[in-house]
């Protein structure tokens, strides 16, 4: 594609504003469209596309183009150059790499970017575009499969939608997209995977609540813990509530569901998708004190803890993330799980189930948490079963789930 000089200056702004202002990637792309009514669709794909894609492969461009620290305005310029170069081999695209001769590209000079990628390749920390100490614990956790997971993670996810039961059937949403616009996905009921990337957000079946937006693998999470109508669930780390209009989903209306997050903010979202999904029965609780769980203690068939993480698992979606992320951070999360799991557990019904998930490939997150968690209360829980999801196996994001049960 022709490079345009406007296109390239929003897509240096739009990396200003996640390197040096530290926001987030999606935020920042969907105000920055926001701001230009002008730009058509290629524009718009033109400005995201090479933003995510420079995100993702940041550390590889940087050293393609030969520069440890970007923070000036020229600097961002010449990633962007750098990357139109690259991208063709990079991406196996049609884009003929040549760059235009603006000043701001001046001091390029393409065969030399060329050796420098080919270099990159050599070394899996910059070819797949990690950070050292991410490698380190990847390899250190995941040992083999590291190699295979962290390519994967670097792939664009596809855009998955969750048909919701309560106010229709995927035969029907199907019909919305086409023929051959979407396609199930054995074993996820629900599950739609579109064949093309386009603002769903737009369209008149989301508005009314027809489908949410849910990658495979996490609808895989609230089945996994054994919901009928009738129960009362508790959805202790609700977030916005992808997982919880599943179990509302699951529910029929019928039962209860208690959605529960430290972030207020996180709850309204919930409660107004709650509203366009048609879900009737859920209350929401802001986490002020641990007190909380005492006085809830015994209250719920279900339990689910979709515990904060690293998001490992889910670097496809979130590029971004990756740098933002530390080890200290890390370290600090898994305190937190741990926390979660030993006090939240006790709203459990004698005989009622628990299921521990995270949205990391980390087993120190996730299988090891469950262990632990187990050695200390073998005579109250029993471990039932345990499922991961591979990134680079199932092509689904990394999560991981393990189903409890209260004796
Ligand atoms: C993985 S996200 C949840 C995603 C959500 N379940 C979904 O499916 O969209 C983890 C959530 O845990 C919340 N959280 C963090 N610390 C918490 C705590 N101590 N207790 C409960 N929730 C917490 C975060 O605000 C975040 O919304």
């Amino acid at each position: 594609m022709k490079l345009y000089k406007g296109l390239v200056a929003a897509t240096v702004e739009a990396l200003q504003h996640i390197f040096v202002k530290n926001r987030q990637a999606d935020r920042v792309v969907e105000q920055l469209l926001k701001t230009n009514k002008k730009w058509g669709a290629r524009d718009r794909a033109f400005i995201a596309g090479n933003t995510y894609e420079i995100v993702r492969w940041w550390r590889l461009v940087k050293f393609a183009a030969d520069i440890e620290k970007v923070s000036e305005p020229e600097e961002f310029w010449k990633i962007v150059g750098v990357w139109q170069i690259i991208k063709p081999l990079h991406l196996h695209t049609e884009d003929d790499g040549q760059l235009p001769e603006w000043p701001e590209f001046e001091d390029i000079n393409a065969e030399n970017v060329l050796v420098r990628y080919e270099e990159g390749l050599t070394v899996r920390k910059i070819a797949q575009s990690v950070p050292d100490w991410i490698d380190a614990i990847g390899e250190a956790e995941l040992g083999d499969d590291w190699d295979a997971e962290l390519a994967a993670l670097n792939q664009q996810a596809p855009v998955v939608i969750r048909v919701n039961t309560l106010k229709s059937n995927v035969a029907a949403v199907k019909e919305v997209f086409g023929e051959d616009g979407a396609t199930e996905i054995t074993g996820i009921p629900d599950a739609l995977v579109l064949k093309k990337r386009q603002n769903i957000l737009n369209h008149d079946a989301f508005k009314q609540g027809f489908f949410e937006v849910q990658d495979a693998g996490s609808q895989l999470i609230a089945p996994y813990l054994d919901i009928h109508p009738g129960l009362s669930v508790i959805d202790a780390c609700a977030g916005a509530g992808g997982k919880t209009l599943h179990i509302a989903s699951l529910l029929q209306n019928e039962g209860s569901i208690l959605a529960m997050d430290i972030e207020h903010h996180k709850l309204l979202e919930l409660e107004k998708r709650a509203g366009r999904n048609g879900v009737q029965n859920l209350q929401t609780m802001m986490i002020s004190s641990d007190k909380l769980f005492e006085a809830l203690a015994g209250t719920a068939d279900r339990l689910l803890l979709d515990v904060p993480c690293s998001g490992l698992g889910v670097l496809r979606r979130n590029p971004d993330s990756k740098w933002k992320l530390k080890p200290q951070f890390l370290e600090e999360i898994k305190k937190v799980q741990w926390h979660i799991l030993k006090h939240y557990s006790q709203m459990v019904k004698p005989g009622g189930k628990m299921v521990y998930a995270t949205c990391s490939v980390l087993p120190s997150e996730s299988e090891d948490q469950v262990k632990r968690f187990m050695k200390a209360n073998k005579r109250e829980w029993k471990f039932i079963s345990a499922h991961r999801t591979s990134v680079a196996k199932d092509g689904t994001d990394g999560f991981y789930m393990a189903l409890m049960q209260k004796k």
